[in-house]
């Protein structure tokens, strides 16, 4: 089963992922999977790491001022040094029966090549994943496998209540908690 957090930029997605990832870690869960963090310096926002779920590695993912011809806005994606710990991180969420957590599916993401081939085996397998969807994805072989998914649209009057309502969900299909 999938669970998709998605919603306008900025609405509360990842704090939502954060606070049901942090609930299911206190009751034991091997979360494997990654999240991919800003990065403030002095205030301001400098670029984005992927964090590791299940081992805490991190590399960055894409940093501003830096000279890489893949892009996205005024980041310059990291594609070697990010692709290294999305490999793993998936390679480990596919070959194990842990629960799956991406935060997030989005364009920056898509710039690694190794992240979409992996992300599709992942989306075939029976077990419970929990991915945060930028709200204008439009990769079809994506979608197409989100189908059947459990949508969560987050808005301001929702995002309080959503860590649980997804909580209680997980709970029925792990029967658990
Ligand atoms: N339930 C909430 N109540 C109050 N503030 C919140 C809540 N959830 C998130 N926020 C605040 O809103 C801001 C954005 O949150 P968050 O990073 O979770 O959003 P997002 O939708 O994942 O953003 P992005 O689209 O940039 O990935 C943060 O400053 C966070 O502290």
């Amino acid at each position: 089963m999938s669970i998709v957090i998605t919603g306008r930029p900025g609405v509360g997605k990842s704090t939502v992922f954060a606070k049901v990832v942090t609930h299911l870690k206190e009751h034991g869960e091997v979360l494997t999977g990654f999240r991919t963090p800003e990065v403030r310096e002095g205030g301001i926002r400098v670029g984005f790491k992927i964090v590791d779920l299940n081992t805490g590695e991190e590399a960055w993912l894409a940093k501003r001022g830096v000279d890489s011809p893949v892009r996205v806005g005024s980041y310059g994606v990291l594609v070697s040094v990010a692709s290294e710990l999305v490999r793993k991180s998936l390679e480990t969420a596919l070959q194990t029966k842990s629960i799956v957590g991406i935060d997030e599916i989005g364009p920056m993401e898509l710039k690694i090549p190794v992240f979409k081939p992996l992300l599709l085996k992942i989306l075939e397998k029976d077990t419970v994943k929990i991915l945060v969807v930028h709200e204008r994805l439009n990769d079809k072989e994506i979608l197409a496998r989100l189908e059947n998914a459990t949508w969560f649209e987050i808005t301001e009057l929702n995002r309080d209540n959503a860590p649980l309502t997804i909580i209680e969900i997980l709970a029925k299909r792990l029967r658990k908690y």
